[in-house]
């Protein structure tokens, strides 16, 4: 059976969005499927690798007799994993509901709590909640008592330091000159897999610009890779850089590979904003295709 879903980015994350009412009866093995890079949903014509997949699939479960609107959303990675908060898919999720519905505003029930996110034409702002450095939060090793700030690990290169934040997920934040000197792929898996993080933890690398603003590079949990960028690990950065004394603005403007994000702060609250977009839509198989045995 088909079903059909559409493809939006935020600053150049990007998710194959399908509405929850459709069924799929294995979302794990579905994400891993329409995900794909090379094998997974493009648009007509699409040739290169970042027009062919996604960072992730909504789940999308629309309640629109509220006001405002709700959604109850669920990302599944490409590793087939769920995670429970997702900055970017988050503002995609909003855009969603709100051009089916008419609403400017939309609550987003994810699994790291309710989330309000209002919606100017294209940019989305949304609620980020309480960014915790506690240990038990983030969440650390349980024989860890203090908060991993501007840290040692021994996973990491010698030098970089580290500073662990859950801003719905954990994030692992390195202050360094200049982010596109770093070899993402040579040094974040193993800050990833740390002993310290015993759930992994995405690797966000920051530097400060001229402007007052930060460059960012992720390496995402679930995706196995960088990104071309990331909600929860910008904001991470906003309240790493506060925390470290790095900056005092508000907002702290954001500068992945995709694009420009604003991180605000509302009594201790964090938001996020930034634009989305409608990329294409179709129609793709709810169940992947069985795997070929190899005849011995
Ligand atoms: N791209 C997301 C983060 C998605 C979750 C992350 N990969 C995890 O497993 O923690 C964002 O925009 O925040």
């Amino acid at each position: 059976m088909s079903i059909e879903y559409e493809k939006f980015h935020g600053t150049g994350n990007d998710f194959v969005v399908v509405d929850a009412d459709e069924y799929v009866p294995d979302r794990a093995a579905f994400a891993r499927k329409v995900c794909d890079r090379h094998d997974g949903v493009s648009v007509a014509g699409g040739s290169t690798d970042e027009s062919v997949g996604a960072d992730g699939t909504l789940f999308l479960a629309l309640e629109p007799q509220f006001s405002p609107p709700r959604v109850v959303m669920t990302l599944v990675q490409p590793d087939g994993s769920t995670a429970a908060m997702c900055g970017n898919g988050a503002r995609c999720a909003a855009k969603w509901a709100a051009e089916r519905t008419g609403a400017d505003a939309i609550m987003l029930d994810t699994q790291a709590g309710t989330r309000r996110a209002e919606i100017r034409g294209d940019e989305v702002t949304i609620e980020m909640g309480e960014p915790s450095f506690a240990p038990g939060d983030v969440p650390l090793a349980s024989d860890r008592e203090d908060p991993l700030i501007d840290a040692d690990v021994a996973e990491a290169p010698e030098g970089m330091e580290l500073t662990a934040v859950n801003t719905g997920v954990p994030h692992a934040v390195a202050f360094v000159e200049d982010v596109d000197d770093v070899d993402l792929d040579a040094v974040a898996p193993a800050i990833r897999h740390a002993d310290v993080f015993p759930e992994g933890a995405n690797v966000t690398f920051a530097s400060e610009r001229a402007d007052g603003g930060f460059d960012q590079r992720t390496f995402e949990r679930g995706v196995e890779g960088e990104t071309r960028s990331c909600g929860t690990g910008a904001v991470a950065i906003g309240v790493a850089a506060r925390r470290l004394g790095r900056t005092d603005e508000d907002p702290v403007s954001v500068f992945p590979p995709g694009g420009e994000l604003e991180v605000g702060f509302r009594n201790g609250r964090a938001t996020l904003t930034g634009p989305t977009e409608r990329e294409f839509e179709g129609e793709v198989a709810s169940t992947p295709e069985p795997r070929r045995v190899s005849e011995a």
